[in-house]
């Protein structure tokens, strides 16, 4: 029997800091406010748009939507990002992964204000992040929420076997440098890996990002392993599931996240916090 970690009660928890400070920021005639760039209808990016709407309102934050069809041209995006960018109302600005082939994503993220960054993508957040630089700049949500979690649940990092499975600029890659930051040795696996399930059932801490229902099932898990699932899928029965099967590892898992409610509201939550954070920083360096 499993601990099972609860996003959403933590996220919850988080959320109330997160209001408290943004009211102390409202007071001062500071309101923080968050721009979304939303192209196509990705349905995870729906989910993740309307929840985000939805809390950012309810914490009197600014919250705008700025949705483009799926044949959009570059240059359109472009031009709102660097709107945004001059925006003094705006201090965090996201464009929804995935983005359609068409579309130059490097040259798009790297169009972000740094200091706007709130998804930690532009090279220069990620670059603070991999040298471990002291300071302050934007992480990517989904990582700094697990690691959030992490804390949380007295997960000790020090010297662990960390597997990630999923090497995507939005999950894995920051994950890797949080993780080794934290003194973790990790290890990056990916559909490449020869042998994975020889790999993941080494894994003192498993984290596993590949967007496949139900990719991970027992017989990948270690025994008494912590497991992170951050997948957000549809089983053909439209119901919303991860990519670990929760049901067939939580039996041999020490501690594990649900798919609702684990890695899904601590992305949202620290989302509302790093906007925040961006507020301050941006005004008080
Ligand atoms: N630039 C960018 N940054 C992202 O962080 C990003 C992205 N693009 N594209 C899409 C994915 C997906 N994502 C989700 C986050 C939270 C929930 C979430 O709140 N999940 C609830 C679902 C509850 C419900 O069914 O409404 C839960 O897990 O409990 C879902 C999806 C962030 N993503």
């Amino acid at each position: 029997m499993a601990t099972i970690i609860d996003g959403k009660q933590l996220a919850k928890e988080l959320n109330k800091q997160t209001q408290k400070r943004a009211q102390e920021l409202i007071a001062k005639g500071v309101k923080p406010g968050i721009a979304v760039v939303l192209v196509g209808d990705d349905p995870a990016s729906q989910i993740y748009t309307r929840n985000k709407h939805r809390l950012a309102e309810r914490m009197g934050l600014k919250s705008d939507l700025y949705r483009f069809p799926t044949d959009v041209k570059q240059a359109t995006v472009l031009a709102a990002i660097k709107k945004l960018n001059n925006d003094d109302d705006i201090d965090a600005i996201i464009v929804q992964e995935p983005l359609p082939n068409h579309l130059d994503a490097v040259a798009i993220t790297n169009t972000i204000r740094p200091d706007k960054d709130v998804d930690g993508l532009h090279p220069q957040n990620l670059g603070k992040l991999f040298a471990d630089q002291p300071g302050n700049y934007p992480v990517a949500c989904t990582p700094r929420g697990i690691m959030t979690a992490l804390r949380h649940y007295n997960v000790d990092l020090t010297g662990a076997n960390v597997v990630i499975v999923g090497r995507s600029i939005l999950v894995g890659k920051p994950l890797l440098a949080l993780l080794n930051n934290a003194n973790a040795t990790v290890t990056m696996a990916g559909r490449h890996t020869k042998d994975l399930h020889r790999l993941t059932r080494q894994a003192d801490v498993l984290i596993v990002a590949t967007g496949i229902a139900h990719f991970i099932g027992q017989d990948a898990v270690k025994d008494g392993a912590v497991v992170i699932d951050v997948g957000m899928d549809r089983l053909p029965s439209g119901k919303l599931t991860g990519d670990v099967d929760f049901d067939a590892v939580e039996p041999v898992a020490s501690k594990i996240t649900p798919v609702p409610g684990g890695v899904g509201p601590m992305t949202i939550a620290s989302l509302m916090a790093q906007t925040v954070d961006l507020a301050e920083w941006r005004r008080n360096g």
